[in-house]
């Protein structure tokens, strides 16, 4: 696939498969993340981050008192001592009042610490996707990465929430780990810390190798998981058509084909995280005998001879607590190893995104084309300085093929296309007349020759009609103002004028009144509930309404009548814009001036219909 995707623009830009593991890709990328998540010390997620750290210090130490009262009751219960025993519950009570409020306040920071880290992270991801054209030649040039969009909304989510769980168990370890290894080292000796450690270590190695697969499965499973979304989205979108063909059993065969696919790679992950699971269990249990053996030490040395029975029941049961408490800290950390398992599969995910579409994006913001054409969206500027002010494109020996074939679509074509002179690009299905506007729009690069834009994007410049109409979510002004985001010009009611002569020239007053309002809020799907026509009749409202100089219509006509067709060309015209268009029908060659004839096989025939 590599080399086949549309050199410049794609084909490099797509990563090479290489399987995802726990290694030093792994760490890159994760730091990376990690300086998205805390981009500088003074960020809200740093302050919440310290908060979180402070609350479960607190915790820790509340927990430390908590473990020692047991021992204090063994003394005040062998001294029988009423009053002491009073206070001691008054005590405990408060104590694990103060312990259940600041857990609480632990598990809340951390919901909004996950809130905080996916807004950054997918604002981030957000910033390169919707950069320049990423986002099409992520979607539909490159097929290395699968589902953009999963990762950006779910694997962001998920790997968010698991961050956010683990964020306290791991920012309390060093601290836990140093003082639990201090007291047990004073209670157990330099035997009892090795041996605790020991244990650790071996835990670990074997944890890491029962991890290794189940990363790359991870991966695999979110892909399908993806697969799985996006044919239901597929139906969603297209659910008409596929009622149309009565295709209720085959959609539900395909769908539950890749239904079968993700849940059997789902067996398979669960199937490795099973041998997972009995390590991290084993490991657990057998951590609270270890405590114990490591508290035999010293009493089988003979260390405690001169304690009588209560006094070593108080010594064995505080003893006992720091070194499970050590033990519990390490097996903590080992828990953890279901999770770390998780946050790898979605920071390779990621972390792969990231990468190719930083690729995408300085490929195209070194494209020297791309910049001037960038510069030009929506700004109204003119012409560069030294070139013919009537121009839109300048074509010089073009030659183009689609990003999966060698052969060229068309062969050194060389064009202009001037203010005031309608063209039109005519020619059978797949010869590339749509291809020609995604080069005049710098979707795709040519082969060879140059494309020269000379004029800007959007009103007063160059607008594009493409051939499937769209329509975004919102009211209907914006989908009459698309792609601006604000009203234009700024001139209030003026504005709302403009609109609703627009509707009514295009022959969407009706709407107007179905919808309630331009500024009604609505919460359908606009291509569910307007019929291809009228898509087609709001997209010229949209073009009508932006006025530019230069009008590209990808069969914007093909669902209306030709006498609609012929009014809306006629309007285009007057309000002085300049067409080039694409089409089958015959009707069309009256309404332009010249016609450019794509024959296949790189041939093209430029054709005058009108004497000048
Ligand atoms: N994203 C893509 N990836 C690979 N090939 C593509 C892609 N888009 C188009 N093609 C191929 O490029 C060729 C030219 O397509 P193009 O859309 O320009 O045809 P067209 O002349 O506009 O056809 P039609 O009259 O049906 O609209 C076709 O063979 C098409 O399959």
């Amino acid at each position: 696939m590599e080399g086949e995707v549309a050199e410049p623009l794609a084909g490099p830009a797509c990563a090479t498969v290489i399987l995802p593991k726990l290694d030093w890709r792994f760490v890159q990328r994760f730091c990376r993340i990690l300086k998205i998540l805390f981009p500088s010390w003074s960020n809200q997620s740093v302050r919440m981050f310290m908060t979180l750290l402070g609350v479960t210090l607190s915790v820790q130490l509340v927990i430390y008192q908590v473990g020692l009262i047991p021992s204090q009751f063994y003394v005040v219960l062998s001294e029988k001592n009423y009053g002491k025993l009073k206070n001691l519950v008054l005590f405990a009570v408060m104590l694990i009042l103060i312990n259940s409020t600041l857990k609480s306040l632990d598990q809340y920071i951390s919901s909004l610490l996950y809130v905080s880290w996916r807004k950054s992270l997918t604002e981030e991801l957000h910033s390169t996707y919707f950069k320049g054209r990423v986002y099409y030649t992520l979607n539909v040039l490159c097929k290395d990465i699968d589902n953009p969009d999963q990762r950006i909304s779910q694997d962001v989510e998920r790997l968010c929430k698991q961050m956010s769980t683990m964020a306290s168990r791991l920012l309390i370890s060093p601290f836990t780990v140093t003082y639990y290894t201090y007291q047990c080292f004073n209670s157990a000796g330099w035997i009892g810390f090795v041996s605790i450690f020991g244990y650790f270590v071996v835990g670990s190695i074997i944890n890491k190798i029962l991890i290794g697969p189940i990363v790359s499965m991870l991966v695999e499973q979110e892909k399908l998981e993806g697969d799985f979304r996006f044919k239901h989205m597929q139906i969603r979108v297209n659910a008409e058509s596929a009622a149309f063909y009565r295709a209720g059993k085959v959609e539900h065969m395909r769908t539950n084909r890749r239904l079968q696919m993700l849940l059997s790679t789902q067996r398979s992950l669960m199937n490795k995280e099973l041998w997972l699971y009995v390590g991290v269990n084993t490991f657990d249990y057998l951590g609270s005998i270890l405590s114990y053996i490591v508290i035999a030490i010293p009493i089988f040395a003979g260390d405690y001879d001169g304690l009588t029975p209560g006094e070593l029941s108080a010594l064995v049961s505080k003893n006992a607590f720091v070194c499970i408490y050590l033990i519990n800290c390490f097996t903590q950390l080992i828990d953890l190893s279901t999770t770390v398992s998780d946050v790898a599969g979605y920071t390779h995910r990621i972390g792969e995104l990231r990468e190719v579409m930083a690729d995408i994006a300085k490929k195209q913001s070194t494209g020297s084309e791309l910049g001037e054409r960038e510069r030009g969206v929506g700004s109204g500027k003119v012409h560069e300085p030294g070139l013919e002010p009537d121009m839109a494109f300048v074509l010089d020996r073009l030659s183009y093929k689609s990003p999966v074939s060698e052969e060229l679509l068309v062969k050194d074509l060389t064009l202009k296309i001037s203010q005031g002179t309608h063209m039109l690009v005519v020619g059978n299905t797949g010869t590339g007349k749509t291809s020609l506007l995604r080069i005049l729009n710098g979707l795709w690069e040519p082969c060879n020759g140059s494309v020269e834009m000379t004029t800007c994007f959007g009103p007063r410049g160059v607008l594009f009609l493409p051939q499937k109409a769209y329509l975004t979510d919102g009211t209907l002004r914006e989908q009459v103002i698309y792609p601006l985001k604000n009203i234009y010009p700024s001139s209030g009611s003026i504005d709302d004028e403009r609109i609703l002569k627009y509707l009514e020239l295009v022959g969407l007053s009706n709407l107007l009144t179905r919808i309630g309002g331009l500024d009604t809020k609505v919460d359908w799907n606009w291509d569910d509930v307007l019929s291809p026509g009228e898509m087609q009749r709001l997209c010229f409202a949209r073009l009508f309404y932006l006025q530019p100089k230069y009008a590209v219509l990808d069969e914007a006509t093909s669902a209306l009548t030709e006498e609609a067709e012929g009014q809306l060309y006629k309007a285009c015209k007057q309000l002085g814009m300049t067409l080039i268009s694409l089409g089958h029908r015959s009707t069309l060659k009256k309404h332009h001036d010249i016609m450019l004839r794509l024959c296949g096989g790189g041939q093209w025939e430029l054709t005058k219909l009108k004497e000048a």
